[in-house]
């Protein structure tokens, strides 16, 4: 097992691949001839909401990358507004209960893959990320950001504590002091102050430059051999991954207890309730 993933990633050559795409197209998969790299798509109309069937999707996009022996893996939105609204709070709204659990342990899969992945991964946010979309950017190892959007883990100003691996994420790429504000505040940073304080690496124009960069931050890594590389990244992430592998039992417990508590659903009900109402309001 060991040995085949040790070949697997010293014989790993440019994709001759062209593109692949998933089934249901919740998500995309397209393969760049030339460099090798896979961009995955988030395809989920209207906001990328992240439910339990875009979340599987997800899993299977970055596993075939994997597979496919791809040289990196950007991610990015179809939507020209929205990177990913987070999870689908109509998933933990009266929740099903087997459906609800599914999500949390898709989502902590979607977690486990990018934060582990093999290869060299990056964001092109072209859109709003809060929450969980802040969640899929911030696993990645680079992120560029479009101006006037906003990023940011907003949990705990909708009264929910936001789970150790936004912790994980947050300490990968910011000072520990800004990270514990931020979540503990459920802070919501513009593209702008995103970008001064280290939660993105680049801002840029348009979405094509935003691919631009993303493949050059991949492109740095072509002369380091690829084991090397990705042998460096497990070691700055193992006591993490250990973490999480000995709490996530609890943390999906934890997820459902919380969502399942009376005061939790009124909450969520009110926020679904703001949030149609501000589209009548737009359309008044
Ligand atoms: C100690 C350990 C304890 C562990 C406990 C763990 C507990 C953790 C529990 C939960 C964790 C949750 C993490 C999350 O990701 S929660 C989701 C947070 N997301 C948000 O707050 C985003 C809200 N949405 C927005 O801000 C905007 O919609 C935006 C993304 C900026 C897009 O704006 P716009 O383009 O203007 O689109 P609309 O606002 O008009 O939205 C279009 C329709 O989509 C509906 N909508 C929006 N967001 C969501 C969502 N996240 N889920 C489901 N539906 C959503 C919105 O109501 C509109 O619907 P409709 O067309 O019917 O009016």
């Amino acid at each position: 097992m060991m040995r085949s993933k040790f070949l697997s990633l010293l014989i790993r050559a440019p994709s001759v691949c062209r593109s692949m795409s998933t089934a249901t197209k919740l998500t995309t998969i397209d393969v760049n001839d030339k460099t090798g790299i896979a961009t995955l798509t988030l395809n989920r109309s209207p906001i990328n909401a992240l439910n339990v069937e875009l979340l599987q999707d997800l899993n299977e996009s970055i596993k075939e990358i994997e597979d496919n022996k791809s040289r990196g893996l950007i991610l990015t939105s179809s939507n020209d507004k929205v990177f990913s609204a987070g999870l689908d709070l109509n998933e933990m709204y009266r929740p099903d209960k087997d459906r609800a659990r599914l999500l949390w342990i898709k989502l902590q899969d979607v977690w486990l893959a990018l934060y582990s992945c093999d290869l060299p991964t990056a964001a092109a946010i072209n859109g709003y990320a809060p929450a969980g979309g802040c969640l899929l950017a911030t696993v990645c190892e680079y992120r560029v950001m479009l101006p006037k959007c906003r990023i940011g883990f907003n949990e705990t100003q909708l009264g929910i504590v936001p789970p150790i691996f936004c912790m994980f994420n947050f300490l990968n790429v910011l000072p520990r002091r800004v990270a514990e504000r931020s979540l503990s505040q459920g802070q919501m940073f513009t593209t702008e102050q995103a970008l001064q304080i280290g939660l993105v690496d680049d801002v840029v124009s348009s979405k094509g430059e935003a691919l631009d960069k993303c493949t050059k931050f991949i492109d740095t890594f072509a002369k380091v051999n690829p084991l090397a590389r990705s042998l460096a990244k497990q070691q700055f992430r193992a006591a993490d991954l250990q973490r999480f592998q000995t709490e996530r039992a609890k943390d999906l417990e934890s997820f459902l207890a919380f969502i399942n508590h009376p005061q939790m659903q009124e909450g969520l009900g009110i926020y679904l309730n703001s949030l149609k109402k501000k589209q009548q309001l737009n359309a008044v």
